[in-house]
């Protein structure tokens, strides 16, 4: 049975509810202070809420307070606000705070039930939509649904059963870390260590010791005989981040680990044999490297047996706004915030955002949004990026536009719009936008929209 909170201070409406709504478990509360003990006692799913409460019964002005600490305290609940029948202010004020709906008095009860039915029905596919979502990507948490995404998705479980040294390639912040981290979880592995390591941010002259390891006194200051991350990620998985950044000298010796699974600690005479899974990845052109002889050529097949492409997010269509709710979610949490959503202009926003830092910049934008927002949904100020694809996205910029710009802006972005509709089908976007796939490939060009170009 759900549960239904009634706040109204008249006991008539108190009763022809109590009669009128027996499908409910239901519970009463008569001012903003009760309402909260209720809510927190009881967690009502759905709330319906009189706007004129004591001590202020004339005006909305409690009713609107208790239901702003309500949404704060529990975001998720339906809040139906009652409202004089001539008070629409105060009702459409409401349903900016994040009100479900509202009702205008005198109450009859056959219709209010069927807006309250209406809310437990929209409880229950949210909360079932909020267990998909947790569950939806199969390898755990790389999450997304584009046909780019489930495809490296799908490439990356069939890998994770192997022993196959594989090669992630991809923009900086694309989620390479979090692929690797999920075949190890899905390998037989999955007990034993995951160690990375970044080649690029560690300084040259120090990357073999912290690599390999070394014995006392090898060099000054190796006070003791310390194991590098190779061995500490023995029976696990190495992430060699960023590889392509691996200094020449130091790849000789890499090879020979690949090769034979035998290392020699930095002063060692010893010969160690380790037992562990290697998974690289990099922004960088291995091939264009290896043919410039700045990445050696056999290390580059031995390190790519198997390459996942990892797509940016601009490839992504509506993975960004499944991406956005899931860090806004973690991010309420973190802040003690109880945004609710995004609204349109910010979904055409984060959609049409070209998103060159990737995920890790999504992330810090509604990291950045959270904290600052202060209406229910968030806007595209509060992101700081706005509808206009392109580079010029600041409204300055916009402003001094001509007229063939705005028309060259309006269009690029309707075609990015309807690409992602139409989930990355060249010729169902065609379709969407009334015109054939040849006029479509000039457009593309024209407005150099080269990611969707690549792609086709
Ligand atoms: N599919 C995903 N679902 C949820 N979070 C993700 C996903 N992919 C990446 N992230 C998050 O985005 C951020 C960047 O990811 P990660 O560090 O794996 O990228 P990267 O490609 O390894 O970046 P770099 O090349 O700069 O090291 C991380 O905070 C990560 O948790």
């Amino acid at each position: 049975m759900g549960k239904l909170l009634v706040v109204d201070d008249d006991k008539g409406i108190q009763k022809q509810l109590k009669w009128g709504l027996s499908d409910y478990d239901i519970v009463f509360a008569e001012d903003r202070s009760s309402a909260i003990a209720q809510l927190r006692r009881f967690e009502p799913e759905v709330v319906t809420l009189d706007l004129g409460l004591p001590p202020d019964p004339a005006n909305a002005s409690e009713g609107l307070a208790t239901l702003t600490e309500i949404l704060s305290l529990a975001p998720n609940t339906k809040v139906i606000v009652l409202t004089g029948n001539t008070d629409k202010e105060n009702a459409l004020k409401s349903v900016e705070l994040g009100a479900y709906d509202f009702y205008q008095k005198p109450v009859d009860v056959d219709t209010l039930n069927t807006i309250i039915q209406r809310a437990f029905n929209l409880v229950s596919l949210e909360s079932e939509n909020r267990r998909l979502s947790k569950v939806s990507a199969s390898m755990g948490s790389i999450i997304g649904n584009s046909p780019a995404i489930l495809a490296a998705t799908k490439r990356a479980e069939k890998i994770a059963k192997t022993e196959i040294t594989t090669l992630l390639l991809g923009e900086s912040g694309t989620g390479k870390e979090v692929f690797a981290r999920s075949i190890h979880n899905h390998s037989e592995r999955v007990n034993k260590p995951f160690v990375a390591i970044n080649c690029a941010s560690i300084p040259e002259n120090l990357l073999e010791s912290e690599l390999f390891g070394y014995e006392k006194g090898a060099f000054t200051g190796a006070a003791k005989t310390t194991k590098g991350k190779i061995e500490t990620a023995q029976g696990g998985t190495l992430f060699l981040d960023e590889i392509g950044d691996m200094p020449l000298p130091l790849q000789a010796k890499m090879l020979r680990f690949l090769q034979e699974r035998v290392i020699e600690r930095v002063g060692g005479r010893e010969e160690i044999n380790v037992d562990i899974r290697v998974i690289c990845a990099t922004h960088r052109d291995l091939q264009k490297m290896s043919a410039d002889e700045t990445f050696r050529e056999d290390l580059f097949y031995r390190v790519s047996e198997l390459i996942i492409n990892i797509p940016p997010l601009r490839e992504r269509g509506n993975d960004v706004l499944l991406l956005a709710k899931s860090f806004l979610d973690s991010y309420n949490e973190q802040y003690n915030k109880s945004l609710k959503g995004f609204s349109d202009e910010a979904k055409q926003a984060l959609l049409s955002h070209q998103w060159p830092g990737n995920i890790r910049e999504l992330q810090n934008k509604l990291k950045s949004a959270v904290v600052m927002a202060d209406t229910p949904f968030i806007t595209p100020d509060d992101l700081g990026i706005f509808s206009l694809p392109g580079e010029s996205e600041s409204v300055e910029e916009f402003q001094s536009l001509n007229l063939r710009e705005v028309r060259e802006i309006a269009e690029s972005k309707a075609i990015r719009q309807a690409y992602n509709q139409a989930e990355q089908n060249i010729s169902r976007t065609a379709e969407l936008l009334g015109v054939t796939r040849p006029t479509l490939y000039a457009l593309i060009d024209k407005y150099h929209l080269d990611d969707i170009r690549a792609s086709n």
